[in-house]
């Protein structure tokens, strides 16, 4: 049997602490697939004297992390640390440039840095790979990168944030309030460090544009994804949408067009008879639209210790076969700038909640703002629904583009009859 793929691991939290338990787990069948043995050879984290309820003292136990990469006995670094910049850049900028493997978790980190790292492993003609970084445990990079690699991909969406899937299905299933489901993810470990980035909708905005460059071709480009979370979702808005047949998703979608890519992770009504409608709890799922394939449809674990540790383990187990390829589908030298596409032009129908006061003309202000933006109503409700007193108008309207809605809204700007900002939500066509 070939030497053992020497590996070492940083971070040793709920996915590190996975990769160990699942190395423990299934060491045999993995050298059998691998072709040879995966070995820990150093381990690094924070804080050495943690209990991880791992026996760790069978590992070298290394303090500076960032000194991994420069370690002569070791192949792969695994970064499970996270964050965009910092440690965790450090170590993969090092890694890398010493011709190292790199396989990673952290989306945030190449979401901002991709480009730059994927050229590092170029030049260092190391394995760069990040299966976990997206979709946890589901093989989506894989999927695209390989599996689909022949097709031009029309466009990529997807649930790709666990804690808010959890969130909006709890507060679906269970009526309960979003403060106490979001420390029930925390608990299970499915949350971000600072969970602001899962339920403002930035770390699905990372997952986002790192899909959106191995679908399109082009670098990762963060900043050109348009996100918003599920901060502003009441359970009104999840009753009213099931009320009108539809379940509130929190989507990314990626779509390559004339005028550019677009790329925006928002809060969108899913129609009941759409497969991402039925994807409930902390799991994830991709579509992705190619010209020859048709409509791929990936599902699975998006979170949690045991769904990232199998992807971080396949990392592993390609680089111990051999097996590499460019990180992002293509050499990063062809890796295009986006241009971004203008959201105005979109077409769609939309889900509009007002909080309004219960007084005369409440409701013609806001058809009169709808009516000069030219959008046209599908549906109007008022339930007498109270929202701290207030009351909640949601208007479905027909297709058409989203510059109007925004100017629909612009105009009821500062409106004495409105309390609070009104919600938008596409609706998925
Ligand atoms: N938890 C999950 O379900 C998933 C997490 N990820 C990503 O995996 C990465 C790790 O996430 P978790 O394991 O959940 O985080 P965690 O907070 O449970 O663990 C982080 C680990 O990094 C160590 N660490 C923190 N700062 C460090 C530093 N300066 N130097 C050395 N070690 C340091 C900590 O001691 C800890 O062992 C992140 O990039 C996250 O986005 C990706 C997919 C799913
Ligand atoms: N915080 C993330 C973890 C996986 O990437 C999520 O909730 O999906
Ligand atoms: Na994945």
């Amino acid at each position: 049997m070939a030497d053992a793929l020497r590996v070492a691991l940083a971070g040793l939290g709920t996915v590190g602490g996975g990769v160990i338990r699942l190395l423990d787990a299934n060491r045999d069948l993995i050298t059998r697939r691998a072709g040879r043995p995966i070995e820990v050879v150093a381990i690094s984290a924070r804080d050495r004297t943690r209990d991880r309820g791992i026996d760790l003292s069978r590992f070298a136990w290394v303090d500076d992390t960032s000194a991994l990469a420069a370690q002569d006995d070791v192949d792969v670094v695994a970064e499970m640390i996270g964050g965009s910049d910092g440690p965790a850049l450090t170590l993969a900028r090092a890694t890398l440039a010493a011709g190292r493997g790199f396989v990673t978790a952290n989306k945030a980190m190449l979401a901002h840095h991709g480009l730059e790292l994927a050229e590092l492993a170029e030049r260092g003609n190391a394995p760069l790979k990040f299966e976990a970084a997206v979709a946890g445990g589901i093989p989506v990079i894989k999927g695209l990168r390989e599996g689909a690699a022949a097709n031009a991909i029309g466009r990529v969406y997807g649930i790709l944030n666990g804690t808010c899937n959890f969130i909006l299905s709890k507060m679906e299933a269970e009526g309960r309030d979003f403060a106490e489901v979001l420390a029930e993810a925390q608990a299970l470990g499915y949350a971000e460090a600072d969970p602001t980035f899962d339920i403002d909708g930035i770390d699905a905005a990372h997952k986002l544009s790192i899909l959106a460059s191995i679908a399109f071709g082009t670098r990762p480009a963060f900043a050109a994804v348009q996100a918003q979370g599920i901060r502003h979702v009441l359970g009104a808005d999840i009753a009213e949408a099931a009320a009108l047949g539809h379940r509130v998703r929190l989507v990314g979608l990626a779509e390559a067009g004339p005028h550019g890519l677009f790329q925006r992770v928002h809060p969108h009504l899913v129609p009941f008879d759409h497969p991402l409608a039925h994807v409930t709890g902390s799991t994830n799922a991709v579509v992705a639209e190619g010209d020859h394939v048709g409509r791929l449809f990936f599902q699975g674990a998006g979170a949690g210790e045991g769904p990232t540790a199998s992807a971080v383990v396949a990392d592993l187990i390609d680089i111990a076969r051999g097996v590499a390829g460019p990180p992002f589908a293509m050499p990063a030298a062809l890796l295009a700038a986006p241009t971004a596409a203008d959201s105005g032009e979109r077409r769609g129908r939309a889900y509009l909640r007002f909080t309004v006061e219960d007084r005369v003309g409440v409701l013609a202000e806001i058809a009169a703002a709808m009516r000069d933006a030219g959008v046209s109503i599908e549906s109007l409700i008022q339930r007498g629904v109270t929202v701290e007193g207030h009351v909640l108008v949601a208007i479905v309207t027909h297709e058409g583009p989203e510059r109007c809605v925004a100017q629909a809204l612009e105009r009821l700007r500062g409106s004495q009859s409105l309390a609070g900002q009104p919600l938008w939500m596409p609706i998925l066509g």
